[in-house]
């Protein structure tokens, strides 16, 4: 066995994947070609992942029935509603609560005798999968917040039926459509820690619930998707001390505190999801508060510069504007990260169909630092 040890797999390549592309030096992200601005300018979440999960852009025949299967599949079971309302009354946390919907989705499924390695089933299950996870969601905020879910609306599409399920009102254009970029942006990012654990489940030929609920758990940690959150936390820290925001931050690094929603494992420059969110966010600000938009854009700007955190390759990810963007249209904070979970499942689902296409168990190794040779005793000797 080759000894060259490459700690949290950095560099590693262990599959082909026509599915999204990261230039780290560019600040380039690609799905399946297209680039990521003209995607969050151009299309809807629906046709990305119909991209994703079909290999190219749909034609509006296409995309009508492919959006209709998944409004179709939107409902979820009384017992999946009444397991969210014991949750929200248990104060779980929702990413908690929607690892366990997603597990629980299986118990409903209709195609569960089918064989596990035809990929147009897992298709299925994927489908329904990720037109249920927004319903759960709001599910599970309705009872958190006192009131009966809101029965998904029949005429809007996944992310401002999102919105309108959260709050019972329809939102405006402007908070539906920067929700819908806010998915597609973040419905793919090659073998990152999330869509690696679900890659690593399905190659077991184990089924898509399991390697989505693998997904969704990998994605909860702090150095992952739960950064989005922290961000926030951070900024709201901020405005609730007394010190000056620049002061806060020079503060916290001095103290070695790293801050959310900076650095990469593959990007060495600004992360292209981040600009747009930016974009985003500084948009909602004209529209009303600007506190955050300003805060984060100070922040970027001290760290970058007078930190020197560009010369080292450290800067803002998709997490550090996504925050500000979701404070800004009204949504909880502990919702950030299952928000991302709602966009990725599409990106999970794509990377293990693809990789079960052709499927090698993925079994890396260990250098094995242990002892050898110990003479064992017995129980009752020790
Ligand atoms: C959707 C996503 O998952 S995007 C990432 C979301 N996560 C975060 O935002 C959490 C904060 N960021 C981090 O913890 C890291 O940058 C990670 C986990 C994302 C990437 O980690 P790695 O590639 O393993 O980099 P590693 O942790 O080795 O850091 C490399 C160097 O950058 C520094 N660094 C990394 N992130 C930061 C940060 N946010 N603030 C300050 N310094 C940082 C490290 O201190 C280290 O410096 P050193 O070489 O002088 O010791
Ligand atoms: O690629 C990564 O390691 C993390 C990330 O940005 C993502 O999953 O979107």
């Amino acid at each position: 066995m080759s000894d060259d040890l490459k700690k949290g797999l950095e560099g590693v390549l262990v599959a082909e994947s026509e599915l999204s592309s990261i230039d780290g030096d560019a600040g380039r992200l690609i799905y399946r070609g297209y680039t990521i601005e003209d995607l969050a300018r151009g299309a809807s979440y629906e046709e990305v992942l119909y991209l994703l999960w079909n290999g190219h852009l749909p034609t509006e025949d296409e995309l009508e029935p492919f959006t209709d299967a998944l409004m179709d599949e939107r409902e979820v079971d009384d017992d999946v509603l009444a397991t969210m309302e014991k949750l929200a009354d248990a104060d779980e946390q929702p990413m908690a609560a929607l690892r366990t919907a997603v597990s629980m989705f299986s118990a409903y499924e209709p195609e569960d005798d089918a064989d596990p390695e035809d990929l147009e089933v897992t298709l299925r299950k994927g489908r329904r999968i990720t037109a249920k996870i927004p319903t759960a969601l709001a599910a599970f905020e309705r009872y958190r917040l006192g009131e009966e879910p809101v029965d998904p609306h029949p005429n809007l599409g996944l992310a401002a039926n999102f919105l309108y399920m959260l709050t019972g009102e329809e939102p405006d254009e402007i908070a539906a459509e920067t929700f819908d970029q806010a998915l597609i942006l973040h419905a793919d990012h090659g073998l990152n820690a999330s869509t690696f654990t679900s890659m690593v489940i399905g190659s077991t030929m184990a089924d898509i619930y399991s390697a989505v609920t693998g997904g969704i758990s990998a994605l909860s940690g702090p150095l992952h998707g739960g950064a989005n959150q922290d961000v926030m936390e951070v900024l709201i820290e901020i405005d609730e001390s007394d010190l000056d925001h620049r002061a806060w931050v020079e503060q916290a690094t001095e103290e070695g505190r790293r801050i959310p929603g900076f650095g990469h494992r593959v990007y060495n420059v600004k992360d292209p999801r981040a600009k747009i969110l930016q974009e985003r966010s500084k948009e909602l600000a004209e529209n009303g508060e600007d506190k955050w938009y300003n805060y984060t854009t100070t922040i970027e700007q001290f760290l970058s510069e007078e930190k020197g955190l560009t010369e080292k390759g450290i800067a803002p990810n998709v997490d550090f504007y996504s925050g500000s963007v979701y404070y800004q249209l009204g949504i909880p904070i502990d919702m950030y990260t299952p928000i991302f979970a709602m966009s990725r499942a599409g990106g999970w689902i794509a990377h293990v169909l693809e990789y079960q296409n052709s499927n090698r168990l993925i079994r890396p190794r260990a250098r094995y630092t242990g002892p050898q040779d110990q003479a064992f005793v017995p129980l009752e000797e020790r």
